[in-house]
């Protein structure tokens, strides 16, 4: 994986505070090791990484600069078909939102990197022939506990299932549609056909990750935020519907035909007097009535298949290599690091649900930090299954090759939050440290 470090700078309010002392040091193949200290005190001893990072950014660089470096060079192999994941990881207030999304949309330097990347991406549909007719696909959607929450549909809450594929879904509520149809809501996938709409839609669903809250930093910090951008066209994203619309018809056949297949199976057996299930010599099973709807499932079910190679074959048909790739940018939250690190006071003041939500995050950080070693090592077994966080990203795992994974650490300089600078960069340098 690729990690990278960014230090932010003190904030007006912080502008009297001290700063953590750091250096840092390059080794020949040009990965980075930071040195930090809380101050620049002789008696302090520093905690020194290993040489993990393949750069550090320091207060002074922009949104332009680690955009240019840390994820300009993956769009050309995004454009060549090669899905590229980025993960923000820091405490609350440390600079993820700031470096992921940005907060000034005016000025193009300040965006943040999936925006930037947006836009590089309609630049090139804009530029190259072959690109024409391409858009971007938006997903957006926040994991809290074990639940997504829709960003782009009025916060839908959805769940997290792994279906009988073995691939994970996201969907939300069952709805009722005309004509029996059954469905069962997907995340929003947004179709934008350029730049303004994009950010329009961004923006716009971002709004919806405050929503509720008395604190957008405290709201945010307990969530991991997911934005997907899946490059699309127009007969991908018509085939996508086909596809839906087809699995709405089959949902209420195939439960029919269970009910179907029950409701014969218990006419057609009676209890015994020893208690046992003995054929019922008064009821014939009417396979008449079973094969018919069984019938109408296995058309319904290979209508869904004939929309799925629908699918395969327009991202198949070569035209565009990038059709169908996608490029994920996750806003990790913040691990929480209260106990035992000169934070009791805080700690005590969380309530008990907020408690439950920190050890959640820890754990879910924890599970996809083992998820990436291993990932890394191209061990047999990678531990997906460990949290809800992991399983969602099994499918960006899977399909992206290493080197087109990045972790971006954002970290505070102020030597009052030492303990969670030092948590962050122990966990990217651990991540870091496991080179091919
Ligand atoms: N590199 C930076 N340059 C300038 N300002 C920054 C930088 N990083 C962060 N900031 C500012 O610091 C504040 C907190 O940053 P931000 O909201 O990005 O933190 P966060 O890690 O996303 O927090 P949370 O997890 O609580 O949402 C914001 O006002 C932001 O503009």
């Amino acid at each position: 994986m690729n990690v990278f470090a960014r230090w932010r700078p003190l904030a007006a309010t912080e502008a009297l505070l001290e700063e953590i002392d750091r250096r840092t040091d390059s080794n020949s193949r040009s990965l980075t090791s930071v040195s930090i200290k809380r101050r620049a005190s002789a008696e302090d001893r520093p905690w020194t990484s290993p040489a993990a990072f393949n750069a550090i950014f320091n207060p002074e660089d922009d949104n332009d600069k680690l955009y240019n470096d840390a994820v300009a060079p993956s769009i050309p192999r995004v454009l060549q078909g090669e899905n590229c994941s980025f993960f923000a990881y820091g405490h609350s207030g440390s600079g993820k939102t700031h470096t992921v999304i940005g907060y000034d949309f005016q000025e193009s330097k300040n965006l943040g990197l999936c925006l930037r990347a947006a836009k590089q991406l309609f630049d090139a549909f804009n530029d190259q022939n072959s690109c024409q007719g391409l858009g971007v696909g938006l997903s957006l959607f926040e994991l809290r506990r074990k639940t997504a929450f829709d960003l782009l549909n009025n916060r839908t809450q959805c769940f997290v299932r792994e279906g009988p594929d073995g691939k994970v879904h996201i969907r939300g509520d069952t709805e009722m549609l005309e004509g029996g149809k059954v469905r069962v809501r997907a995340i929003v996938q947004q179709p934008c056909w350029n730049f303004g709409s994009f950010q329009r839609e961004l923006v716009k669903g971002l709004e919806q990750r405050a929503t509720g809250s008395s604190s957008v930093h405290d709201e945010s910090s307990r969530s991991h935020a997911f934005l997907q951008l899946e490059i699309v066209n127009q007969s991908l994203v018509d085939a996508r519907n086909a596809l839906f619309d087809r699995q709405s018809e089959l949902v209420p056949v195939g439960k029919l035909a269970t009910d179907i297949m029950m409701e014969e199976d218990a006419k057609s057996v009676i209890r015994g007097q020893d208690g046992k299930w003995v054929p019922n010599p008064d009821y014939q099973k009417d396979q008449t009535r079973i094969d018919t709807i069984e019938a109408k499932k296995a058309r319904c079910e290979a209508r869904v298949l004939a929309a799925e190679e629908e699918i395969e074959a327009i991202i198949e048909s070569g035209s565009t290599p990038c059709l169908g790739t996608k490029l994920v940018f996750v806003d990790l939250a913040g691990a929480e690091y209260y106990e035992g690190n000169g934070f009791q006071s805080q700690a005590s003041k969380r309530t008990l649900q907020e408690r439950q939500e920190g050890r959640q995050i820890n754990s879910d950080l924890l599970a996809l930090k083992e998820v990436m070693r291993a990932w890394s090592q191209s061990q047999k077994r990678i531990p997906f299954r460990s949290s809800t966080l992991t399983m969602i990203l099994r499918e960006h795992f899977t399909s992206t090759s290493k080197g087109n994974s990045t972790i971006i650490v954002t970290v505070s300089p102020a030597a009052e939050q030492f303990a969670a600078t030092l948590n962050s960069l122990k966990y990217a340098s651990l991540v870091g440290a496991v080179k091919p």
